[in-house]
């Protein structure tokens, strides 16, 4: 039965493409279970999808039906990802830290097919009757193989979804963010095209499989055939720890959130010297303080900084160069323009398109590359994916991103902030980011972090602050005497708190829930 047209986008025949051109190069280096860095190269990648999917193809599988595969980035995760594109089965990504009830939202959301687990990911007495699987590099096995089911499906399309990834969603329950081969190939093959990728380069991925800043390591690496070095917990956790095997691993390129760099830039940032084969990094999620960045650009001298905006619902939206050097004047960063493909439009709130310099208004996303919806959520859906609003008639939609921004003279986009994430502090709308980039320019502040707490009927500004010095006992009042000449006045914190980190969400982006309880209780 001819499982999938050859010609159409499938995500496996897309990465696994580099198979046939260079199939002894490696696509994955990965710590072996002695911590000794193996090469997995394309042939054997391909070898290990064949049998997954080989292993899954008796389980009478649907094109469709999901899987849940709880692991964390590694070729045998890749394999599992690629062996159920191969078959039409949307995969669900998510890693071993997740949370058993986050876990268990997600498989009552998605009712999987299969939850499939990778080996070593430990065991979870969840009260979920579901099938599963365990795989690793030895193979596949299923310890309650799904009952058969009759197939509906005859073929895997390019319409068909290759994954649905559940953000935090900053508002209310996740979201599963759906997407369709593609939409997803599409993205690839752009990026690529754009250059940020070539096959010399070694691409560190540093995020969870559960945020699709990991997909987007795996898609490029291997899209472009370049080899793909997936970035342990382990080897995060100590500054040493992670230039150490960067540094062995050979890595030309980094991709990781801002937070992935405050320790080693706050405890020993001379160690980053050693990083002489890094010639670019990719970071994305959240905006890059500047301070931080400076400094990072100092360290990796001459290496090309990439700032990649956009959101799930179509992976990203722009890559930008970070200016080299980032002038101390220059007080945020550009997310430029879209990728090759797609426009960025701004609308302002009377739905009227914004295009001069210096006002702002919000980032809709025209695109192939948009997603196809919110799992079982058409009302969310319809919020986000929205009618042109520059002509509606023509029945195209458009990613409506919820983020602000305003263009400059050179039609470059810079971030403002997210819509919902407007405080209004007595009337005034507050830009959590500019008070933040006020409090990191204080000499013992290595980075900041605001947030606001509801009080009496209103909210108050709170601030929390990591010392570079975290022995040193901090000025409170210096730093609020400090905000009061540089903010305006419902702009100042009412207190500023010291930590010793700035809270994370599971995807590394600063957690401003969190950093309200923390900075109310530490009152
Ligand atoms: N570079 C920035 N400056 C500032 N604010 C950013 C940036 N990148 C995001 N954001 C914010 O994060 C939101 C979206 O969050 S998300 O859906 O979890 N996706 C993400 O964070 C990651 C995103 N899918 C992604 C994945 C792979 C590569 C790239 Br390149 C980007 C955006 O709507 C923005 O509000």
């Amino acid at each position: 039965m001819e499982l999938h047209d050859p010609t159409a986008d499938n995500l496996c025949q897309y990465l696994l493409a580099p198979a046939a051109r260079t199939p002894d190069k490696a696509a994955v280096v990965e710590p072996d279970e002695t911590g000794t860095l193996t090469e997995v190269s394309y042939r054997q990648l391909a070898a290990l999808v064949d049998e997954y999917t080989r292993a899954l193809e008796p389980l009478g599988l649907d094109v469709g039906d999901r899987v849940v595969v709880e692991a964390h980035s590694s070729a045998a995760a890749v394999a599992m990802l690629l062996a159920c594109s191969k078959l039409g089965l949307p995969f669900v990504p998510v890693s071993p830290q997740t949370p058993d009830n986050r876990l268990l939202a997600i498989l009552r959301s998605v009712e999987p097919a299969l939850h499939a687990r990778a080996d070593g990911a430990d065991r979870r007495d969840l009260p979920w009757a579901g099938d599963t699987a365990r795989f690793g590099r030895s193979g596949l096995t299923t310890e309650h193989p799904p009952a058969p089911r009759t197939r509906r499906r005859r073929r895997v399309l390019a319409v068909d979804t290759a994954y649905i990834i559940f953000t935090s969603g900053s508002t209310g329950r996740p979201k599963g963010v759906v997407m369709s081969h593609r939409a997803i190939v599409t993205f690839l093959r752009a990026v690529i095209a754009d250059g940020l990728v070539g096959d010399t380069d070694r691409v560190a991925s540093t995020s969870p499989l559960q945020f699709d800043f990991a997909l987007f390591g795996i898609g490029v690496a291997l899209g472009s055939g370049a080899t793909l070095v997936p970035v342990g917990r382990e080897n995060l956790d100590s500054p040493r720890r992670m230039v150490n095997f960067l540094r062995d691993a050979g890595v030309t390129q980094v991709h990781g959130v801002p937070s992935l760099w405050r320790p080693v830039l706050r405890h020993d940032p001379e160690l980053l010297k050693r990083l002489d084969k890094v010639r670019s990094v990719v970071f994305a999620g959240e905006s890059f303080p500047l301070a931080e960045l400076r400094r990072l650009q100092e360290m990796l001298a001459g290496a090309r900084l990439v700032n990649g905006y956009g959101a799930t619902e179509s992976m990203a939206a722009s890559f930008t160069d970070v200016p080299d050097p980032l002038s101390a004047e220059q007080r945020s960063l550009s997310i430029g323009r879209a990728h090759s493909g797609a426009e960025m439009t701004l609308v302002d709130t009377s739905g009227r398109v914004v295009t001069r310099p210096g006002v702002v208004g919000e980032i809709h996303l025209r695109s192939p590359s948009l997603f196809s919806g919110y799992w079982d959520d058409p009302q969310a859906t319809a919020q986000v994916l929205v009618p042109d609003p520059l002509d509606p008639r023509h029945g195209q939609v458009v990613l409506r991103t919820g983020d602000l921004a305003y263009l400059d003279e050179r039609n470059e986009l810079y971030f403002v902030g997210r819509a919902d994430s407007q405080v209004q502090i007595r009337g005034n709308r507050v830009e959590l980011g500019d008070v933040e980039s006020v409090l990191a320019q204080l000499p013992a502040v290595t980075s900041a972090a605001a947030t606001i707490v509801p009080r009496g009927g209103d909210h108050v500004l709170m601030a929390g602050v990591v010392l570079d010095d975290a022995a040193a006992p901090f000025d409170e009042d210096a730093a609020l005497d400090f905000c009061a000449q540089e903010l305006s006045a419902y702009m100042r914190p009412r207190r500023i708190r010291p930590l010793a980190d700035l809270p994370l969400t599971e995807n590394g982006k600063v957690d401003r829930v969190l950093l309200a309880r923390l900075v109310t209780t530490a009152v």
